[in-house]
């Protein structure tokens, strides 16, 4: 099912959840929405399921506005951080749950519940468990059976907001290969929250970040990671060297390089240079002052190793093949010239 959202904007008293929030999710889609505590993702993944309602704005299912449909005709599976299965009932009941809730005319024979559940017992890979209760499963396996249940009504779409966010890392990253496979199967159109990036990066067809009420990028994973389109996104993603530079006539300085950017090609101003580690190399210094930094630590990570360096623009963190330094007689203490190969350049405002 597509999903549209058009000029959302919600506030919580004077504080600004969402500040006007355009997207479009594709049929099949799974979608993973990622940003800091606060940013708004939540309230959004709400909004989209009704569970919130927006000040301003439209959300469409097919095109047709979500406001005409009711919940239970939306069809919106939803999965929270905390399982909040019924302690009390086995978790064939919990997953059978939606369906047996349904008026008696829409409620499917009881023999078609069962075998849906068995079915999707399977499908979460909880086959012959169906008679445990929660208290006996692991955090990993009740997230599994809140899918189940999700699943069960057969939803147009799944909304999961941080569902593996209690469990802990190794638990979190099967859940994520596994959640990953289980779409690939099924082909329910998905939105997720996280904050995690890796989470998002590895889960996600497309990852929306949010920032502060607002979508600062839309992209594949490697779009995203290539091309960060906003200072945000890349201080987000973190691990990138963060360079004041000087930019004339589009040519931006770099710490003694010279780097043609993608700002237009008569500005000239202050900006910020953002370089990932491996994008930058070392050689002998050769007579220019511009480039050249002092070697603080050198740290061996197999076949590389990571640099610190002191430049006069700052610190300076570099990955670079050992084998390079060596070639280049560089060792902790020495000089050596910096090579930026590849920047990412934002004005400073
Ligand atoms: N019911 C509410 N009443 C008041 N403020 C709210 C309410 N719900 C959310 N907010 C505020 O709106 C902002 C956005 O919240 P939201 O839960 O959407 O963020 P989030 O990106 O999902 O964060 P987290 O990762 O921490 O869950 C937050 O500052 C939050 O405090």
């Amino acid at each position: 099912m597509t999903i549209e959202a058009l000029g959302l904007e919600k506030r919580f008293g004077s504080f600004a959840a969402l500040r006007g929030v355009d997207l479009k999710v594709e049929p099949g889609e799974l979608l993973a929405l990622l940003g800091p505590s606060g940013s708004g993702k939540t309230t959004l993944l709400r909004s989209i399921a009704g569970l919130e309602t927006v000040d301003r704005g439209q959300i469409l299912y097919e095109g047709i506005d979500a406001d005409t449909i009711s919940l239970r005709d939306r069809r919106v599976g939803f999965v929270f951080q905390h399982y909040a299965l019924f302690r009390h009932m086995t978790i064939a009941d919990n997953i059978a749950f939606g369906l047996k809730v349904r008026p008696r005319r829409e409620r499917p024979p009881r023999a078609e519940i069962n075998a849906r559940v068995e079915q999707l017992l399977e499908l979460v890979q909880l086959g012959g468990l169906g008679g445990r209760f929660p208290a006996q499963l692991s955090g990993g396996q009740r997230q599994r059976v809140a899918l189940a249940r999700a699943l069960a009504i057969e939803p147009r779409v799944l909304l999961l907001d941080e569902p593996f966010g209690a469990l802990d890392a190794r638990v979190r990253k099967e859940l994520r290969r596994w959640l990953r496979r289980l779409h690939e199967e099924i082909h329910v159109t998905t939105i997720f929250v996280t904050h995690d990036q890796d989470e998002a990066f590895e889960l996600a067809d497309r990852v929306v970040v949010m920032n502060d009420g607002k979508i600062e990028q839309i992209g594949s994973p490697a779009e995203i990671y290539d091309q960060p389109a906003t200072e945000f996104v890349y201080e987000f993603l973190g691990g990138a060297n963060r360079l004041p530079c000087h930019v004339e006539g589009g040519v931006a300085l770099i710490a003694g390089t010279r780097l043609t950017t993608d700002l237009p090609r008569d500005f000239t101003g202050d900006a910020v240079a953002f370089v990932r580690p491996h994008e930058i190399g070392v050689a002998r210094p050769n007579g220019h002052i511009d480039d050249v930094a002092q070697v603080r630590s050198i740290l061996p990570i197999g076949p590389d190793a990571r640099l610190d360096l002191e430049h006069v623009s700052g610190h300076i963190e570099a990955l670079v093949p050992r084998e390079s330094l060596d070639a280049a007689g560089i060792g902790v203490g020495s000089r050596c010239a910096v090579r930026i190969a590849r920047a990412r350049v934002f004005p400073t405002s």
